[in-house]
């Protein structure tokens, strides 16, 4: 039976493998004594591991200055590990030791790429086959991308035969042209098809589920326009302050922080026209194509906060890494016009804060009001798609009261993940990147072109706010714990956002159990 008549609903083009890489393959993790490595990197690399999906023989090389013995490293590398007290896992966790080495080194000298490079060739004189394959992590700082990723390329590619590739994590840049200069830099070096620039959002599951929600429900596609939707938030929430990242956070702010890359990707896959094929390319021209269509962030579509100390939570001028009297925005709300037939009059609404009441990253697109007849004061629709924590999809939506009584109620077409889907493993968005790098799937990584547009809607916000033409506007302060600053409810009104509060119930014991 050919693959996309199965009835379990393959979507062939979604599983295709592109130049995946079987075996001889060495993985080297760059930063690996540091933050990401330890919480991200390396416990993805063991998940892909355990399930099977890493390529044969795979090794996976630690690098970074820090000096730590092989056990060190082993330990580090393994600290962050769930479970590790189940005996499988253990035993696992042993197994995936063996394939760890740790090599220290600075980033700006060729005879430490030298020393990396001779630490390679010997794990490879033991493969069988000549054609080896590396990926290169740079689990790094953003100063150090342009000298590793050209020392790198001069010390340590893999010239015969063999693939070469390199990650690169966010941030890109600070602007579109510090983007562009860095982007320019590491192409002297990696050509776009070895690079894969991670935006970690497309490696989760909700945000890869947008396609297939949008695309093979004629249902919700029908809808997907300016004649039924009034208005989309796509929020980010923490619920705890940049407590020791202050001085990173600093430099960054909230908008380049989250909405400039994640938001934004979000934004770009719920709007997107649909692709001719799920092939990278395909995807990537459409969100281009709706990049190109949305102009830059005006003033007066953006509204900026800073968390203040309160119910004995520090405030972020009070961590000592953040310079007295910052005005750096933690909480920042935009809100983004597409100007294209599907699109025009629609306010795309991006917010996200720290040290806020909650943890929670979802789209909330809200429908037009029905037409005023028969029913009065009625809840707008509501589709609500959340990311994180517990994925779901669900769909707020009116119903006769249940009873003698001929009236609406709002309710809800409920799709909780963990309740529907109870075997399914959600796989961290970092696996799944990975595992896309080793099959050479770009579909789920940011195109040069795709940073350039994205950077160009939010420059001229971001040097408004940097003080680049004047005086720095003061963010409005708003209490640790909180919803964010007072601004926000008038500030999602004005673009026609209406909350049914009173009208609405929903068994708050249901989400205890999920
Ligand atoms: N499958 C599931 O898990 C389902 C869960 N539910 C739950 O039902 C509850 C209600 O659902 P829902 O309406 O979607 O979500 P919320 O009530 O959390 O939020 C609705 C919207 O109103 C805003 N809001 C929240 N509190 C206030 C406030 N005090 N004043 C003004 N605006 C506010 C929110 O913005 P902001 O985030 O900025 O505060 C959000 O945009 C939630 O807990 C939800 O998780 C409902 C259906 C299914
Ligand atoms: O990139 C970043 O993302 C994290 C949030 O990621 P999540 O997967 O936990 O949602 C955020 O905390 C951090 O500030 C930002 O740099």
């Amino acid at each position: 039976m050919p693959r996309e008549r199965s009835m379990s609903g393959t979507i062939p083009s979604m599983e295709t493998t592109h130049d995946e890489l079987k075996d001889n393959t060495i993985i080297i993790v760059f930063g690996a004594s540091g933050d990401l490595a330890k919480k991200k990197t390396l416990p993805a690399l063991f998940g892909l591991f355990r399930q099977g999906f890493l390529p044969r023989d795979t090794h996976i090389v630690g690098y970074a200055r820090t000096k730590m013995d092989q056990a060190e490293f082993e330990k580090r590398a393994t600290s962050n590990i769930k479970g590790a007290d189940d005996p499988e896992t253990a035993n696992q966790i042993e197994a995936f030791k063996q394939r760890l080495s740790y090599v220290s080194g600075g980033y700006e000298d060729g005879e430490s790429f030298d020393k990396l490079n001779a630490h390679l060739q010997e794990i490879e004189s033991h493969y069988q086959s000549k054609e080896c394959n590396r990926i290169f992590y740079l689990a790094l700082p953003p100063t150090v991308f342009i000298p590793v990723s050209q020392h790198i390329k001069e010390h340590c590619y893999v010239s015969k035969g063999g693939v070469n590739r390199i990650i690169i994590e966010k941030p890109f840049g600070k602007d579109l042209e510090s983007a562009r200069h860095l982007l320019s830099s590491v192409k002297q070096y990696w050509t776009e098809d070895e690079t894969f620039r991670i935006d970690h959002y497309l490696g989760k599951e909700m945000v890869k589920n947008l396609l297939v929600l949008r695309f093979a429900n004629v249902a919700l596609g029908a809808c997907w326009d300016k004649n039924y939707i009034s208005n989309v938030q796509i929020t980010f929430k923490e619920p705890f302050g940049t407590e020791g990242r202050g001085g990173y956070f600093d430099e960054f702010g909230m908008i380049r922080d989250v909405i400039q890359n994640h938001l934004l990707q979000v934004l770009t896959i719920l709007t997107m026209e649909r692709p001719v094929s799920f092939a990278a390319e395909d995807i990537r021209d459409e969100k281009v194509k709706v990049l190109r269509s949305i102009p830059p962030v005006e003033k007066e579509d953006c509204l900026l906060g800073q968390y203040v100390s309160a119910n004995g939570k520090p405030g972020y001028l009070d961590d000592n890494t953040v310079p007295p009297n910052s005005v750096c925005p933690t909480y920042a709300a935009t809100t983004l016009w597409i100007h294209n037939p599907r699109w025009e009059g629609v306010p795309f609404i991006l917010k996200a804060g720290k040290a806020l009441n909650e943890a929670k990253v979802e789209v909330r697109i809200q429908f037009k009001d029905v037409t005023q007849g028969i029913f009065k004061d009625i809840a707008r629709n509501e589709l609500v798609i959340r990311i994180q924590p517990s994925e779901a999809v669900y769909l707020k939506m009116n119903a006769k009261t249940p009873g003698l009584y001929t009236r609406a109620i709002p309710t809800e077409m409920d799709l909780t993940y963990k309740r529907r889907f109870t075997e399914a493993k959600i796989p961290e968005a970092y696996e799944s990147l990975i595992l896309d790098t080793l099959r050479g799937d770009h579909s789920n990584f940011v195109r040069h072109d795709e940073l350039d547009y994205a950077w160009k809607i939010f420059t001229p916000i971001l040097h408004w706010i940097d003080g680049k033409n004047g005086q720095r506007p003061k963010p409005s302060p708003y209490p640790y714990g909180s919803r964010g600053p007072k601004e926000l409810d008038g500030f999602i009104k004005k673009y026609g956002y209406k909350r049914a509060d009173d009208a609405y119930f929903w068994p708050v014991t249901n989400m205890a159990s999920l």
